[in-house]
Parts: structure tokens; C-alpha cells; sequence
């Protein structure tokens, strides 16, 4: 982040629906607004059933609101909730500054960060998305100018208007059209890449989980327990979606047992569908993965509904059926010992070795599960299985006969059958 950068002075809006969820959602609203370099000086609330329909507070609140946007010279409004292409239209017209919904703080947000080309691509497929139907709205005029997608200027009349609207409208159509193309093309790239890793047979895990649970820094933790090459880190930051591409590392745990970590997008109460949905090559990552490891930041007093979301997220994106570990992580910040396992969820830090040996121990059990104690007999003239075994697999004992090379090793499911022809006999002496 450019820290010379000048912060956006923005209001923060919001409707109070669901008294029990609004607090916190109000909090992370105003979380989401700094990841996007904005300052929040003001936050008014509303309690009622439901949005006015024409512009979502009601009049005396809006009128508030102008003055607020006057006295703090704010620059930008943000709402809590979705908010239709009239409401958007009324409440800049009445505070004469520009307005975002949630989903459109979101999109912004991924769309500063977006590093890779696919990743790019998603966001902006994302945004098309959600500026159709917002097309003759003022706010969309900027966001169209912003991804350079639009001809049009502000300044038409109302029948010019009439056809530039279907200019924008087919412009937007046809930059859809293109990018789901190049997205496709880029997922059958991955698609070979993920081919080749299924033919080597290394299992994946990826670690999937809310925002800021600490996904990344566990990543960081096991790559230097469990590689070599620990410059290969990934990027941790105290900040709602730190991370946006998917990075994968080979790792090895102790025994030989090779296994892909990657780390995924986070994810956040009400992520818009459109991303949810153009994120999904990214996540499929996780969606092919053999082990899922769930990361939860169990010091925050919402975790239960970020379990929630994250579930659902990932019910979304059609991950309901792989295994999956629970990380209740950052235990460092409360009162308990840790680590500390109970079935398939482990209280643990992500800085602490003994939680991240902890982790890798539950991962061996349920990625490795199908590995087999095995003596087989080698005989001298085969020495590159030999040196295969010692590469592949956990090696207990070695003994040299006149026959060969008797070797008890540990092999997973697919080299056990790979070397039954070499099975040491019973009546054989060890
Ligand atoms: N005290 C404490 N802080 C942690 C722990 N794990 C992560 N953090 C901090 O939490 C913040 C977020 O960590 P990340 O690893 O970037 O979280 P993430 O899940 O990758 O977040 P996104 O990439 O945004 O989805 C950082 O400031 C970390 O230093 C932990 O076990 N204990
Ligand atoms: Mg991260």
C-alpha cells in the first residue's frame, strides 16, 4: 500500500433490520471501507423494517445526512445494503456526492488488489455483472469511466441519453462475452497445470476461511517447518482480504509425505454473488482439494457466523464433500492451552510451532491414511527403485542380503502395489 496515499473522508450508512448481526456488520462495513484506503469520519444508523424505497433512509435522516456530508466534507457515501439504481440516483442527487453500496465497496476493494492476470479478469467480469442493470444510473457512469468500459460522458440529453444507454449497454454485453472467454482459456490452463500435479499424485490441502483469520500466516508457518525453500512466502496483513490469488506450495512432512498446500481467498458475510461466482476457477483449487483446513480467528466473538458464511460460501461454489479440519487459531489471544486437539478441530496459533506440528500431524493422518508398512526384497540390479524409495517413501530399516536390498519402508496406496511383485516372503528371514 502507498502510504502517501490520501484517504477518501467517506460516511458510513447503514439500516438497522437484524438488531443481533447489525453491530457487527456495521464494524466490518467499516473494516471493508479501510481496506479501500478510506477514512470513515461519520456512521449514522436507522432502525426500521424495512429501506425506504425511493432513498433507503428516510427523509429526515437524509437530510442528516446532507448536512453531515457538508460539515465533515465527505467525499463518499457508503451503504450497509444493496441499494437499487433509484435509491443510488435520489441520495446523490439530494448530498451531491457519489454513493456505493456494500457489494460495490467489495468489488472496489478486489479490483485495486487483483494482482494476477486471472484474478483481474475476475473482477472485472464481476463488475460488468453488477453494472448492468445499473447502467442509467449516475454512480455507474463513474464506475464505467473507472474500467475505461464506457464511450459515455455525463453530459447528455435525455434522447441522446436514450442511445447511449444502448451503447453502454452493448458495450458492456460484449466486454462480458469477451472476458468469460479469456476466463475460460485461463481455466483450461489450470485445469492442465492441476492434470499434471493429479498424475503425480500429490495430494492438495487447501487452508479456505474468513477474512483475516490468519489463513495466510499459517501458510507462512508450515512452509518454513515444511520446505526447504522458505523464501517462497506469502503476503500477511491485518486487513480484510489480504490475500487474492491462490498460491500453492509443495511441501513435505516428515516420512516423505509430499503434500500441495494452497492458500485461498478469504471470505466475507454477504460477498457478492457475482464475485462468489467469478471467483470460482480461483477456488477451485479448494474445490479440488483432498483435505480442506478451515481457519477461524476463535478470539473473535462472531466466529460462529463467520463458520456460517464460510460454509455456505463454499456450499456456493459447490465444496460441500471434502474432509475438513477446523484451525480454531489465534488461540495466543485468549485465555487457553493450546494446542489442544478434540476430533478434527485443533485450538492453535499460528505463530507457535507445537500448533503448526500439531496441524501437520492431523493433515498426515487424514491425507496419508492409506500408507502401509512394507518389507520388500530389491534385488542389486534394480537400484533406481532403491533410490525411488528412498526419495518417496519413509524408510524404517535397511538390510543388504546376497539377494538384494531388503528395505521396510511406508508406502502409500499406489506404491504398495506398485512394488507387491518385490513383497519380502514370510518364510523369508528378515
Ligand atoms: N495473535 C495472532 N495473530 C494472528 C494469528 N494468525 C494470524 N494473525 C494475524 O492476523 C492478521 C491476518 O492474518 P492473515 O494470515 O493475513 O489472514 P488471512 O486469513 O490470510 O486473511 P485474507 O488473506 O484477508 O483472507 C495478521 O495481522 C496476522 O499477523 C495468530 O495465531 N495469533
Ligand atoms: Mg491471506
Amino acid at each position: 500500500m502507498d502510504l502517501t496515499q490520501t484517504l477518501t473522508p467517506v460516511v458510513t450508512i447503514g439500516l438497522n433490520q437484524h438488531p443481533n448481526r447489525f453491530d457487527y456488520s456495521m464494524t466490518e462495513l467499516n473494516n471493508l471501507a479501510e481496506a479501500n484506503h478510506m477514512k470513515v469520519v461519520e456512521t449514522l444508523v436507522q432502525k426500521l423494517d424495512k429501506p425506504d424505497p425511493a432513498t433507503y433512509f428516510g427523509k429526515g435522516k437524509i437530510e442528516e445526512l446532507t448536512q453531515v456530508v457538508i460539515d465533515d466534507g465527505v467525499e463518499t457515501i457508503v451503504a450497509n445494503d444493496e441499494l437499487s439504481p433509484s435509491q443510488i440516483r435520489n441520495i446523490e442527487k439530494a448530498t451531491k456526492v457519489r454513493i456505493i453500496d456494500r457489494t460495490g465497496l467489495i468489488l472496489e476493494i478486489f479490483a485495486n488488489r487483483a494482482q494476477s492476470r486471472e484474478a483481474k479478469l475476475q473482477v472485472e467480469l464481476a463488475k460488468l455483472k453488477y453494472q448492468l442493470p445499473r447502467l442509467h444510473t449516475s454512480a455507474s457512469q463513474r464506475l464505467d469511466q473507472q474500467t475505461g468500459t464506457s464511450s459515455g460522458g455525463g453530459f447528455t440529453n435525455r434522447g441522446a441519453g436514450e442511445s447511449q444507454y444502448e451503447l453502454n449497454r452493448r458495450t458492456l454485453e460484449n466486454r462480458i462475452t469477451h472476458v468469460n472467454h479469456e476466463l475460460k482459456e485461463a481455466a483450461k490452463a489450470d485445469q492442465i497445470k492441476r492434470k499434471q500435479r493429479d498424475r503425480s499424485e500429490t495430494p492438495t490441502v487447501a487452508l479456505v476461511g474468513y477474512t483475516n483469520a490468519g489463513k495466510s500466516t499459517i501458510m507462512n508457518g508450515m512452509i518454513n517447518l515444511y520446505s526447504d525453500n522458505d523464501d517462497k512466502q506469502v503476503m500477511v496483513k491485518d486487513m480484510l482480504f489480504a490475500t487474492l490469488d491462490t498460491s500453492v506450495r509443495k511441501l513435505a512432512l516428515p516420512g516423505h509425505r509430499h503434500f500441495l498446500l494452497s492458500d485461498t481467498v478469504g471470505f466475507v458475510s454477504q460477498l457478492p454473488h457475482q464475485l462468489v461466482q467469478a471467483f470460482k476457477s480461483t477456488l477451485a483449487e479448494a474445490a479440488n482439494a483432498d483435505l480442506l483446513i478451515q481457519v477461524v480467528d476463535n478470539s473473535d466473538p462472531h466466529r460462529e457466523m463467520m463458520i456460517k458464511t464460510t460454509e455456505e460460501t463454499l456450499k456456493e461454489i459447490g465444496v460441500d464433500h471434502i474432509p475438513m479440519i477446523i484451525a480454531l487459531n489465534k488461540a495466543d489471544k485468549m485465555a487457553v492451552t493450546y494446542p489442544t486437539r478434540e476430533g478434527d478441530n485443533l485450538v492453535m496459533s499460528a505463530t507457535d510451532p507445537a500448533s503448526l506440528k500439531a496441524l501437520g500431524e492431523m493433515i498426515k493422518e487424514k491425507v496419508f491414511k492409506d500408507y502401509q508398512t512394507r518389507s520388500l526384497l530389491i534385488p542389486f540390479d534394480k537400484g533406481e527403485l532403491v533410490s525411488y524409495l528412498n526419495d518417496h517413501a519413509n524408510i524404517l530399516k535397511t538390510d543388504y542380503r546376497d539377494s538384494g536390498t531388503v528395505i521396510t519402508a511406508e508406502l502409500n496406496g499406489v506404491d504398495a502395489k506398485r512394488f507387491e511383485k518385490y513383497l519380502l516372503q514370510p518364510n523369508e528371514p528378515q
